[in-house]
């Protein structure tokens, strides 16, 4: 059915090909678990008149079954194998889709297979994922679920004196043990370092008067959540306070600012314009929130340039932050999803500060 929807929307747009490698939208199009195929060329190959294979390494061979598929075996070209389904699907030139993050060394031999012009996969591949169906948002109800009990049990732990990496892994156990692993590693930035919005938890110990970002998500059946909490320890500067109670008030306006036909950037405007308001704007450094899904970030992205207009069915991230050098910072992040024509949390953790 996602295949057929692929090669409808590829007749529409007058491409002739699509070449597919491993990723997202090959798991997607396909339901096939072919993450990690490393240097051996592996690529579903699909055509405007509906046909479609797959070229696998023969590691496959157990893997991949009830699909058209040819396998390649070590010390074979599998460049070879390659022009022969090109041949048969007729795709000797023309307009072709090719995976946006297709290895370079891949796509330097696959020049050479025909006269072709490329265009990127994503643009016809963000039309299909954008909206999710009533099972893309059970999963993501239940990824977001085990980021919330993960938080519960963050609350629970003697977190004075561990250090940021410690907490990391703790979480990430954590995340292991009620789902299906990782969305991406996570962030636990504390003190000076919260001032970095993508800092990468190192050996600093977290200690009284620290404000803590932990930025985290779990998967579920290839769906991501991805949350975030800012707590504290003890009695934080005052500023730092402030700031919370800024963010926060910029988080719930921009949810409540997400209505179907609202453009992404409207969303990012509530929150922005309320941080400008309370005289941090310099501070908040980032886009208001990002598309989420099979990726921690896709489409629709929610910044200052974000034009997609909201539709059903549209999940993404709504995390506002202020970050101040030297000082700290704080970051409050929900998963949303648009559903009757309005914002629904799928993330509902506590978004009080919390002092611990
Ligand atoms: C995939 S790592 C970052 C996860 C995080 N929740 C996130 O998406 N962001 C943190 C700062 C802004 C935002 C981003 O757009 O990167």
């Amino acid at each position: 059915m996602r295949l057929s929807n692929l090669v409808s929307l590829m007749k529409e747009r007058n491409f002739d090909g699509a070449l597919i490698s491993p990723g997202t939208n090959l798991y997607y199009l396909t339901g096939l678990h072919i993450h990690e195929a490393g240097e051996r060329l592996t690529v579903l190959v699909v055509s405007a008149d509906g046909d479609y294979r797959l070229l696998a390494p023969s590691l496959y061979e157990n893997v991949v079954r009830n699909f058209p598929v040819t396998f390649w075996r070590d010390g074979e070209n599998p460049y070879d194998k390659l022009a022969w389904i090109l041949a048969e699907f007729h795709l000797s030139g023309g307009r072709l889709l090719i995976e946006d993050t297709m290895r370079a060394d891949w796509l330097m031999k696959v020049i050479h297979l025909g006269s072709f012009e490329f265009h990127p996969l994503s643009s016809l591949m963000r039309e299909l994922r954008m909206r999710k169906d009533k099972h893309e948002i059970e999963m993501m109800g239940h990824a977001a679920k085990a980021a919330d009990r993960v938080f519960d049990e963050i609350l629970s732990w003697d977190l004075l004196g561990m250090r940021e990496r410690e907490l990391a892994l703790k979480i990430e156990l954590a995340i292991r043990e009620l789902s299906d692993g990782i969305s991406f590693e996570p962030i636990v930035a504390s003190g000076e370092n919260a001032a970095n919005p993508h800092h990468a938890p190192g050996d600093r110990r977290l200690r009284k008067g620290d404000l803590v970002i932990l930025d985290y998500g779990a998967k579920w059946k290839g769906y991501c959540s991805d949350i975030t909490r800012t707590i504290a320890l003890g009695r934080p500067d005052e500023r730092l306070v402030e700031i919370y109670e800024v963010v926060k008030e910029a988080q719930e306006r921009a949810y409540r600012a997400v209505r179907e036909g609202v453009l992404a950037r409207e969303v990012d405007g509530a929150a922005r314009e309320t941080i400008a308001k309370a005289g941090y704007g310099e501070y908040f450094t980032h886009r208001t929130g990002h598309g989420l899904g099979l990726d921690v970030h896709e489409e629709p992205y929610i910044g200052p340039d974000g034009n997609v207009a909201l539709e059903n069915g549209m999940t993404f991230t709504i995390e506002p932050g202020i970050y101040v050098p030297g000082l700290g910072g704080v970051r409050i992040e929900d998963d949303v999803v648009v559903h009757d024509g309005r914002g629904k949390r799928l993330t509902r953790a506590e978004r009080e500060l919390i002092r611990l």
